[in-house]
């Protein structure tokens, strides 16, 4: 369980994932004593059971996309995903990490645990039979999947499960219409199942475009997926090897017999075994309640970082990353630092990918700022006609006062790459002429940006 007898630290750190690493190196680089704890194989959601092996998947879907926007302009022949060998391509991405995350912690002299940490007092943490004391602690448990409140919702697979299927079922359903229901639902259609997304209103991907959610909706009925929106899932249950789940579609009965239901319905933060109340943490729904420096607002030796930090960062790895490093400069310098959350750009990896950076027209409208809104379809620009490509589409909202960017919004196969100039420019206060005037290498997906830009 343990490569240390000692019990007491400077450190504590619970969590391998992003955030709890960061900080644990960080702080051992400059001589703290450091433990850290994990029940599960160290190193965290974002490269074992998210992100990393997610794009993975996506990015087969997204060649087989690719070619058949080609079909008929110059390529031929039909592509198809082999999923035994995709998912054996993926484990290649994963396999290892826990043994080398272990490793660069016994190297770097950090004392590590296996086993689920929980609060005995103020500065205490039991894992399995050991108690160990931290001068500071770091809360950096992530998030878990949300629970329904559906009958039979054990049943449900979570989106580990789903990474890790040894067979795609042919037909498959999905439960929330939010990012991980949109990526795997496409993943899935590509690899030709019959895909069912159920979401509980009309709004899916709710923090994104409403426009560019609806084009990216109609793009994806094309590959096969059929939305059951204003959808409530009423139970579901077994049959042989089969799934039945019952709802309600607009009132009307939805009945679907499918080899998987997935849940795709929204994570909470990970806090239940930590027995906060022992440990006078403050925390709700939205996790450890931390102030602007990631501090416990209620335990002054106690930080949180991550997807379960109740900060307003999003539950996104560049934030737990912008948060751990915000923490450890907090306990290094015992400074005043706080996260910069402005510009935090986010991509759905569906194919088109849908990407967003800073204020919606709703929230710029809202504002009362004097706002320039361009709405761009820019399918038969040269970018994406020389590619097949439809649909594809921005919206870039800018200030008429001071010209600068207040959001960017993009549907396409480079939303990706946009997305991160909007954000460079947004997050260091370049205003749309200067980002326009930048030298772009043509013809390439930056040389159309000055094309978004007009104010
Ligand atoms: C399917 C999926 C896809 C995603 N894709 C993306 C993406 O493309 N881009 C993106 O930016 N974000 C993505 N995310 C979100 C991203 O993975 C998280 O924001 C990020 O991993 C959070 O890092 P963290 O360090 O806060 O938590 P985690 O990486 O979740 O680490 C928390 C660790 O704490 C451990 N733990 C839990 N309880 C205890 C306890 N009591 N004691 C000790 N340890 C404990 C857990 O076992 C875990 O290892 C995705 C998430 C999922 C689920
Ligand atoms: N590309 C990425 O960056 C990426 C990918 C995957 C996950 N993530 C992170 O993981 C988090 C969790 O992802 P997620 O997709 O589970 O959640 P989400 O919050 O993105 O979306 C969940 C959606 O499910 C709906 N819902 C809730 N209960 C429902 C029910 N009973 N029936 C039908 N619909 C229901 C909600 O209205 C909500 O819109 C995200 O917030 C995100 O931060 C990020």
């Amino acid at each position: 369980m343990t490569q240390s007898s000692q019990t007491n630290f400077d450190l504590i750190v619970l969590g391998t994932g992003s955030a709890g690493q960061n900080v644990a190196t960080s702080c051992r680089e400059k001589d703290w004593s450091v433990a850290i704890i994990d029940p599960r194989p160290f190193g965290g959601t974002c490269s074992q059971r998210g992100c990393d092996p997610k794009r993975v998947l996506a990015g087969a879907a997204e060649l087989i996309a690719r070619s058949r926007n080609l079909k008929g302009k110059g390529i031929a022949g039909e592509n198809a995903i082999f999923w035994s060998d995709l998912m054996a391509f993926k484990e290649t991405f994963v396999e290892g990490i826990p043994e080398s995350t272990e490793e660069k912690f016994e190297k770097a002299g950090i004392a590590y645990f296996h086993g689920t940490a929980s609060f005995t007092d103020t500065n205490t943490i039991r894992v399995g039979e050991h108690e160990l004391t931290g001068g500071k602690i770091l809360i950096a448990t992530g998030a878990k999947p949300a629970t329904l409140d559906i009958e039979g919702e054990e049943l449900l697979m979570n989106s580990e499960g789903f990474l890790d299927l040894e067979k795609l079922p042919e037909k498959i359903a999905f439960i929330g219409g939010g990012y991980i229901s949109f990526e795997f639902a496409h993943i899935a259609a590509e690899a030709g199942a019959e895909v069912h997304l159920i979401h509980n209103n009309d709004k899916p991907l709710k923090n994104f475009d409403p426009d560019l959610v609806e084009a990216l909706v109609e793009s994806l009925k094309k590959v096969g997926i059929r939305f059951h929106l204003n959808t409530k899932t009423e139970k579901i249950s077994r049959s042989g090897e089969h799934y039945i789940v019952e709802a309600k579609e607009e009132g009307k009965a939805l009945t679907l017999e499918v080899g998987a239901v997935i849940h795709g319905a929204g994570r909470v933060p990970n806090i239940e075994e930590l027995d906060l109340d022992k440990g006078n943490v403050e925390a709700d729904k939205k996790g450890v309640t931390v102030n602007d420096h990631m501090r416990s607002v209620s335990n002054p030796d106690v930080y949180a970082a991550g997807d379960v930090s109740g900060s307003p960062g999003l539950p996104l790895t560049p934030i737990a990353g912008l948060e751990a490093r915000a923490v450890t400069a907090n306990l290094l310098d015992e400074g005043n630092k706080t996260p910069n959350y402005t510009a935090t750009p986010s991509v759905v990896f569906t194919y088109p990918m849908l990407a967003a950076v800073g204020m919606t027209e709703a929230e710029a409208k809202d504002s009362g700022k004097d706002i320039k809104v361009n709405i761009l379809d820019m399918s038969d620009w040269y970018t994406y006609k020389r590619m097949g490509e439809s649909p594809s589409m921005a919206k870039v909202i800018l200030d008429k006062n001071d010209g600068t960017i207040l959001g960017a919004h993009v549907l396409n196969s480079n939303a990706e790459h946009l997305i991160n100039y909007f954000t460079i420019a947004m997050r260091h206060g370049l205003t749309a002429e200067q980002l326009g005037d930048t030298l772009f290498a043509y013809p390439t997906d930056g040389s159309d940006v000055q094309y978004l830009l007009e104010l």
